[in-house]
């Protein structure tokens, strides 16, 4: 049984508070935000919460600096730190402070809606027999950059009703985006409705979406409701928007201007109130270029967009996601399975053309077929097509640890006896500005993306370019 509670999160970003706020809600919690260390305080008094989210970075001061004494007033508390100073540093001085868990930005969901039902069940003082608790109502995993941003996107439009158009490649979880939309948002008591442009026979598309009347067409035996209505006071989904037919494309945009639809053979409108999240891996403005889409409909469309990047772009929530789906395999009465270090090295490797769903068909078929535990790197080169993963993956990086180990004896022998050598940043010296120009050059010099793929924060990548001296903007692809 999960234990709910009261929560106080603090944090000076209003999206975090909407996000942080509507999950906990959902698990049944009572949750207040507030911005500052003046608030905190004083909502610590009157709301008196069960467990404190708080930043470090606030307006009015240093987050953590007074977490001591409130664990001194309330030593019931527990106390979740979040903080954009990933430095180790700063965890340091969270756990000195006697926090309970300390979470660097941007962190993932899942692991903070864990944390907090960890705190209460210690609270309660039961033993944690229960150890992998539920990740219940938080479909999107990850904590790239680049799913930070797809977070605050979402939680920016739950409470209106803005048009959302998702981009990305097949498999990368547009559905999973507006499925969340939808049942995180204001409309989450009404029907979630999914319609597929592809997987529709072209002069289908106009009645599955719109209805008929009896008679019709040959086989339209009764008024059939089309998806529209289907989803009335909630949203409805429409993927592959790309394949869609010109001509129904056209009624779909005068049904998104008048508000009304009318079936195929009748002539009553109907009055439709749903929220469209459209979808598609295609270049609709390259559509609208060869005049296979309406500029019109797109503008309607795209008013909020937002980009799911390919899995082989967020490297960093490989692992996050194949422990995920092993965990629900796990849950739906699998055996636990996990992965070895090599194992988790190659699937860090391999280029994903089938984005997050290849990965989770892959773990699903290994939480199945294999019969070891702990699922070895041979398994999985058995696995995975052949030639996207060379044999002799770790080739490289043993010459890279070949060529350290030397790099470091030459350095000791000639500057042993330096008192104020740091070799370690002597080293990182060396190999972090030729790793971050390969990196931005790949992406054509494009810092989130190569934040993501280097898996650090961005705003520590755009420190360390400056302090190497290094412009992005010369590191531009010309290969
Ligand atoms: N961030 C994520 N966290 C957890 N599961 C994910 C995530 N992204 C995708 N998935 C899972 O991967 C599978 C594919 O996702 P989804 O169907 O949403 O992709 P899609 O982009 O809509 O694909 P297509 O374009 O082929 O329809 C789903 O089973 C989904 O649950």
């Amino acid at each position: 049984m999960r234990r709910t509670g009261s929560i106080l999160v603090v944090d000076d970003d209003p999206a975090i508070c909407v996000v942080v706020g509507e999950a906990l809600r959902r698990q049944g919690h009572k949750v207040e935000a507030v911005s500052s260390i003046r608030q905190r305080s004083e909502m610590l008094e009157s709301f008196a919460p069960d467990v404190l989210i708080t930043d470090v970075m606030l307006p009015d001061g240093d987050g953590l600096e007074d977490v001591a004494g409130i664990l001194g007033r309330w030593p019931e508390l527990h106390v979740i730190i979040l903080s954009a100073q990933n430095t180790l540093n700063t965890a340091i001085r969270a756990t000195e402070k006697g926090a309970f868990e300390y979470l660097p930005k941007p962190f993932d969901l899942n692991e903070l809606t864990r944390a907090v039902s960890d705190a209460l069940t210690m609270k309660e003082g039961a033993d944690a027999e229960e150890v992998g608790l539920p990740h219940d109502g938080l479909p999107l995993v990850g904590r790239s950059p680049a799913m930070q941003e797809v977070y605050r996107t979402i939680a920016r439009v739950l409470s209106n009703d803005l048009s959302i158009l998702v981009l990305g490649e097949s498999g990368t979880g547009k559905e999973l985006v507006a499925e969340a939309i939808h049942s995180l948002g204001q409309r989450r008591t009404k029907p979630f409705v999914a319609i597929n442009m592809a997987a529709i026979p072209r002069e289908l598309i106009e009645a599955e979406l719109f209805g008929y009347e009896k008679g019709a067409f040959t086989g339209a035996h009764a008024r059939t409701a089309g998806k529209f209505e289907q989803a009335q006071g909630g949203t409805l989904f429409l993927d592959e928007i790309g394949d869609m037919p010109m001509e129904a494309q056209t009624r779909l945009l005068r049904v998104l201007q008048s508000g009304e639809v009318t079936t195929v053979g009748g002539s009553k409108p109907v009055r439709v109130n749903v929220r469209i999240v459209a979808a598609t891996n295609k270049d609709l403005p390259q559509l609208i270029e060869e005049n296979r889409f309406r500029q019109d409909l797109y503008y309607r469309l795209n008013v909020v967009p937002i980009s799911l990047p390919p899995l082989r772009e967020r490297r960093e929530d490989v692992m996050i996601l194949a422990r995920h789906f092993l965990d629900q395999a796990a849950q739906e009465g699998l055996p636990r399975k996990s992965l070895s270090d090599e194992a988790a090295q190659l699937l860090m490797l391999y280029h994903w053309p089938g984005n997050v769903r290849e990965l989770q068909n892959l773990m699903q078929r290994l939480a199945v077929l294999s019969r070891e535990t702990v699922i070895a790197a041979d398994i999985l080169r058995n696995a995975l097509p052949l030639a996207a993963v060379p044999a002799d993956f770790t080739a490289p990086s043993e010459q890279l640890a070949q060529a350290v180990g030397e790099w470091a004896k030459r350095q000791l022998g000639i500057g042993i006896s330096e008192p104020n050598r740091n070799l370690h940043n002597d080293l990182l010296a060396v190999v972090e500005p030729v790793l971050f120009q390969e990196t931005l050059a790949r992406v054509d010099g494009n810092q989130l993306r190569a934040a993501g793929l280097l898996g650090i924060n961005r705003n520590t990548l755009r420190k360390k370019l400056t302090d190497y001296g290094l412009d992005p903007s010369q590191l531009r692809l010309n290969d």
